[in-house]
């Protein structure tokens, strides 16, 4: 199990200048205050992650969820120890990462969608046999383990091709099996499919997924919430660093209070019907929205608790509206953490 107590990261922001630090000590020194400076200015600092508490277990995929800025990139670099917490207290199977970073090291492995984790000028099978090597993988062990790899993400009939000549989910695919080249117990995954086309994302979940009944912890942080709805068991809401709120994707969608939202395609623009949908929102206490389409379509929009599909569509044709069209969406996730944010009072817009 990884576990966080508390854990805390402040960065400096510049708030002081060195070149001011040092006009400063020139200025006491000659004001008779040798070797200190008079006011060396106060540092500005960031805090990035403010006191969380997260437990990432084995055989399961974890999520860790927040709007940009929210704290996610920071607390993963802390966990894979590519960054030292300013407080609090990370454990990896009991083990503390300041304490016995290589023993926490053989344990995890990260992946990071947006960066190149792997060398252009290498072929697949190079780049797994240098990365096995900078893990100490036994040489015995590490050539079955990277045919086992290849084969894993798709790239057998690639392993002995450069990699620059890779296409970009076919380099992510590799950057997957890098990630697993030392077997870790614990994989952290920041955005993996991050601008991957949609059947390499696809794929690629559902490697996540076997990895995850095979045994491995896994924390997953994605922008694409569908495919945190897929993947997580649990999942936990961060905002400013803070932790929000947790629970399985459909727990964290109904304890919002996000409702099915309803959304009718009337055929033309009709102002006696955007009254009648008006009128209907206002009785409900609700609000609707009407959007235009291009070809002067209306489509109308609401969410509330009740089935209120048949009375929207019935005030609408009672209008005279025609209808054309009607979907009724259940609540994403998507709207459970907006929902979130607005309470917290952070901003989404
Ligand atoms: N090295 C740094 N120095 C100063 N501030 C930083 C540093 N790294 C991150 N921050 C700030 O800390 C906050 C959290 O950043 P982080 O990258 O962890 O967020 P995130 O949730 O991963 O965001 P995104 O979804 O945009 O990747 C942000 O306000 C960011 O600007």
């Amino acid at each position: 199990m990884i576990e966080t107590e508390s854990l805390r990261k402040e960065f400096r922001t510049g708030g002081t200048n060195l070149i001011a630090r040092i006009g400063r000590v020139g200025r006491s020194r000659r004001a008779g205050v040798a070797g200190r400076p008079a006011d060396a200015g106060h540092a500005a600092t960031k805090t990035a992650v403010d006191g969380l508490t997260l437990a990432i277990p084995p055989g399961r995929v974890t999520g860790l969820l927040g709007l940009n800025g929210a704290g996610k990139t920071t607390t993963i670099k802390i966990l894979a120890t590519l960054l030292r917490q300013t407080s609090g207290t990370v454990r990896v199977d009991g083990l503390d990462p300041l304490e016995e970073p290589n023993a926490v090291r053989r344990r995890i492995n990260l992946i990071a969608g947006g960066e190149r984790m792997v060398y252009a000028r290498m072929t697949g099978r190079e780049n797994l046999w240098y990365f096995g090597q900078l893990y100490d993988v036994p040489r015995g062990v590490l050539t079955g383990r990277i045919d086992e790899l290849l084969a894993l993400v798709g790239l057998t009939g690639a392993a002995d091709t450069l990699v620059e000549r890779y296409s970009r989910g076919m380099a992510q695919r590799l950057s997957i099996a890098r990630g697993l080249i030392n077997d870790p117990a614990y994989l952290l995954l920041d955005e993996p499919t991050l601008g991957l086309d949609a059947p390499i994302a696809r794929d690629l979940r559902r490697v996540v997924a076997r990895l995850a009944r095979e045994g491995k912890g896994v924390l997953l942080t994605s922008h694409y919430l569908t495919e945190v709805e897929e993947l997580c068991e649990h999942v936990y809401v961060i905002g400013d660093g803070r932790h929000l709120t947790e629970g399985s994707p459909a727990e964290l969608t109904a304890r919002t209070g996000c409702h099915r939202r309803v959304r009718v395609t009337v055929a033309g623009h009709s102002p006696g019907v955007e009254s009648a949908v008006a009128a209907f929102a206002g009785r409900l206490g609700t609000a609707a929205t009407v959007a235009l389409a291009e070809n002067g379509d209306m489509t109308v929009s609401m969410s509330h608790p009740d089935e209120i599909a048949g009375p929207l569509t019935m005030a609408i044709v009672d209008a005279g509206g025609t209808l054309a069209g009607l979907t009724v969406a259940e609540p994403s996730l998507e709207d459970a953490i907006l929902a979130l944010n607005d309470e917290a009072g952070l901003v989404t817009a």
